[in-house]
């Protein structure tokens, strides 16, 4: 059943829904979540072994434009009204769960906004594993046969090449140098095309084993590991991991540690983090009862780079779900800049292509509104044989363009080497 929402109205079967714990004895038998995926449309969220996967499609809707969040939110309250549920678990992610990802821009482009219900969900929190079943679907908890590797792949530039993106950048800081923003946030993308269908499940297992700390994801053809929360809610606590100001790592662990030194102080990193972090704070404070900003950022240390990161958390004030809080947030000035509109309006001006669902939410819901979206950043889009993988910067006044464009190159790491190596 799937609807577009916003057209004609529709008779809705309700769902029946039934979630069943594992027992203890069997649930340390069920290896990894991502070995138990089909390779026919699999759904991930996982990080460090925990979370969710699922398959088949119970109900979806696919939404567009500038009413994409709050159509999809509207769709999603009136299906768990109408479900019957029976759940025996009671965790967040237990239960009706959906699957989402939505397009970065308020544009109608080439892809559109989709929330996926699946027919078998199977969730591992610490010790806990349960299954969830929508309908007369049943699960099976053994592993799948393994996926192929793509076949005969190969990269090319996309809508721009390097030489074209920094001249691109360079316009940036000339725009920002003149004072018409503060911040943007520019991508690239590449495209790497393979002789035969690429099976997701390749990518997703060598990002799940590669990236343990980042969210192992894939809806509808979009896939990545990202390192960034847009916004996580549980049972009344909102909390989000904010990213920006970025180095390569070396892979010499001393050097990296010097270069985690310098990252903590450096003043053009520092302005893009503050901004970042400020845009996630002002966002959220109109729905949080009190809210822990913690002044100075850590640095997160990925196998490919460094982050400066602030973990934001508040109280939620009242009853909006994880998919409206994701909506009010985006985009955060780690994917747009600052001041917003000037940024997303210079984004589509001169970045010369679509994002897509690229550094869009992505992520998962429960029937609560709890939930997680994490934005689709080290992330590429499957279509058939061929793969669009995105990098992109937060340019700010004196930034280089040459070092940008090595930005993103360590960006392209985690797909490029998850579908090559
Ligand atoms: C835009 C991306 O990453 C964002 C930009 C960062 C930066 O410019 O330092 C760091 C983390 C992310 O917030 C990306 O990975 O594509």
């Amino acid at each position: 059943m799937t609807q577009t929402a916003g057209g004609t109205s529709e008779v809705r079967t309700p769902l029946d829904v039934r979630t069943v714990l594992v027992p203890a004895s069997d649930a340390a038998a069920v290896g990894a979540l991502v070995d138990l995926l089909p390779a026919e449309a699999p759904l991930s969220w996982l990080r460090r072994g925990e979370g969710l996967v699922g398959w088949g499609v119970a109900a979806s809707v696919r939404t567009t434009g500038p009413t994409r969040f709050s159509d999809a939110a509207k769709w999603w309250s009136e299906t768990t009204a109408l479900a019957t549920v029976t759940d025996e678990v009671e965790e967040p992610g237990s239960g009706l769960v959906c699957f989402g990802a939505f397009t970065f821009s308020d544009e109608p482009g080439s892809a559109d906004s989709v929330l996926i219900v699946p027919e078998v969900i199977v969730g591992r929190r610490g010790d806990l594993v349960w299954v969830t079943t929508v309908g007369d679907a049943t699960a099976s908890l053994t592993a799948t046969t393994a996926p192929a590797p793509p076949a005969d792949l190969t990269f090319a530039d996309g809508a721009l090449n390097g030489p074209q993106w920094m001249t691109v950048v360079a316009h940036a800081v000339s725009r920002i140098e003149a004072g018409d923003l503060e911040k943007i946030v520019l991508a690239r993308d590449l495209i790497a095309e393979a002789s035969a269908p690429i099976d997701p499940r390749w990518p997703l297992r060598r990002l799940a084993a590669s990236y343990p700390t980042c969210w192992t994801f894939h809806v509808d053809g979009l896939f990545g590991a990202t390192p960034e929360m847009l916004v996580r809610r549980e049972r009344g606590l909102v909390t989000s991991r904010v990213l920006a100001g970025t180095i390569r790592r070396t892979g010499d662990d001393e050097r990296d540690l010097a270069l985690a030194a310098m990252l903590a102080h450096s003043s053009k990193d520092l302005e893009e983090h503050e901004y970042a972090v400020r845009s996630v704070a002002e966002a959220l404070e109109p729905y949080c009862s009190s809210m822990n900003v913690p002044e100075t950022p850590f640095v997160l240390h990925l196998p490919n780079v460094l982050h400066l990161a602030t973990d934001v958390a508040g109280v939620a004030r009242d009853g909006e779900s994880s998919l409206e809080l994701a909506a009010a947030l985006h985009p955060s000035a780690a994917v747009g800049g600052t001041p917003t509109p000037v940024a997303r309006a210079l984004i589509s001006e001169i970045e010369g292509m679509d994002r897509g669902r690229y550094a869009a939410p992505v992520g998962w819901m429960d029937a609560t509104g709890d939930g997680e979206w994490g934005i689709a950043l080290r992330s590429g889009v499957i279509d058939g044989a061929t793969v669009r993988l995105f990098a992109g910067c937060g340019i700010v006044g004196g930034s280089d363009p040459q070092a940008e464009l090595a930005e993103s190159q360590a960006k392209f790491v985690p797909v490029r080497d998850a579908l090559t190596s």
